[in-house]
């Protein structure tokens, strides 16, 4: 799938933007602080309607407006698709897909994939298990209605047992009720989870490898409080013993200590932990590979790759690296930002498309 065209209209600060897109490379060229970032987050935001910088949509309305406009065209294997989204300031916002209009954030699901690699994502190897948990449901979200709907249950049910746990009237039978609630919908999450991170092996090992011409092995591994996740069958039970053995201290540290919103993964290269002993270089192509990993789970899942955004990712790599990405995407569209073309001019084609930002407005120089 690729992007056609996009008109923003006072978002960010974009009042009027109208722009076209190519199949191959397409760069956004310009010095700090110009707009080229939220170009693509204007894009990433038609995925699931949520950018992936802020929860706070009235960020991206520009300041001096009370509503902002996104209007983006897919192409895609089969039929196109027009997204219109519109973001009012009292926090509400309005989706149609080809002049229908969307009900639920869950019917955008599948309409149009993107894979976004910005500098932050060194995160998901440095930073705490928030970062890695993150990753796997907003992967997983673009994969499946089910496990959106699931996510969603999962968290009003475990905000109304930890509002609960922090009032006056909490007592066990209670806290039963829920227990029953977040072992259900909380051992899916792990299920899917758990075949996510599967994947994440098959394909990242290939291409951590071919990254460090063989020389490094990377390996994902799910971590849980449950004990014996292969036996996928007794998770749900194995969380609700879980929950209810720690309803006493999660009464006094007035919190829900144990469930999927606490589970994490850990990366290994050749069997060591990459976030305590990873170079950062290390730590670097862990990320790229989680991500060319993503593409590769999204085009096994839907048959079409979905559209790479590199945010002003090239710069931080080495020569290698940012050879292994310029030649490993030549049947997916990417769009990247930059300050300056350096070693992107070679991989420049027919097909491409590179754009000076200034201010909040565009100019086509290539
Ligand atoms: N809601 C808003 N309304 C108007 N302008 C905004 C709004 N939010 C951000 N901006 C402006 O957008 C610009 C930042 O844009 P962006 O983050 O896309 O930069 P960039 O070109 O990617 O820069 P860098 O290379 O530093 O990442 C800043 O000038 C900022 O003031």
């Amino acid at each position: 799938m690729y992007v056609k065209g996009l008109q923003l209209i006072n978002f960010r600060n974009y009042n009027n933007l109208l722009m076209e897109f190519k199949q191959g490379v397409n760069v956004l060229v310009g010095d700090n602080a110009q707009g080229k970032t939220n170009i693509l987050e204007s894009i990433y935001y038609c995925s699931l309607a949520k950018s992936h910088r802020t929860n706070r949509d009235r960020e991206l309305i520009n300041w001096d407006y009370k509503n902002a406009y996104i209007s983006l065209s897919v192409g895609r294997e089969r039929l196109d698709k027009k997204i219109d989204i519109k973001i009012f300031k009292e926090g509400k916002k309005g989706i149609n897909v080809n002049s229908i209009k969307v009900n639920k954030i869950a019917d955008l699901i599948g309409i149009f994939n993107v894979v976004m690699f910005s500098p932050e994502d060194l995160d998901i190897v440095k930073g705490s298990p928030a970062a890695r948990r993150r990753l796997l449901d907003i992967e997983l979200c673009k994969l499946s209605k089910k496990y959106y709907y699931n996510l969603s249950v999962y968290k009003k049910a475990l905000g109304e047992r930890n509002s609960l746990l922090k009032g006056m009237r909490c007592d066990e039978g209670i806290l039963e009720v829920y227990d029953t609630q977040l072992s259900s919908f909380g051992a899916y999450l792990i299920k899917e989870r758990l075949k996510y991170i599967e994947k994440l092996n098959e394909y990242g090992k290939i291409i951590h490898s071919n990254i460090t011409s063989g020389n490094e092995e990377i390996s994902f591994n799910y971590v849980s409080q449950i004990k014996n996740l292969q036996n996928t069958e007794n998770i749900e039970e194995a969380l609700f013993y879980l929950l209810k053995s720690h309803r006493k201290s999660d009464m006094e540290k007035r919190n829900t200590s144990v469930g999927p919103h606490r589970d994490d993964f850990d990366i290994k290269i050749n069997d060591i932990d990459a976030r305590e002993y990873g170079s950062q270089g290390q730590q670097r192509t862990s990320v790229l590979t989680i991500k060319f990993a993503s593409l590769d789970i999204i085009k096994s899942i839907t048959g079409e790759y979905p559209v790479l955004l590199l945010d002003d990712v090239l710069s931080e790599l080495d020569i290698r690296r940012q050879k292994y990405i310029l030649s490993s995407i030549k049947d997916i569209q990417t769009i990247i930002t930059c300050t300056g073309m350096h070693n992107i001019q070679e991989y420049l084609g027919e097909d491409s498309l590179v754009y000076e930002v200034k201010s909040g407005s565009i100019e086509r120089i290539r």
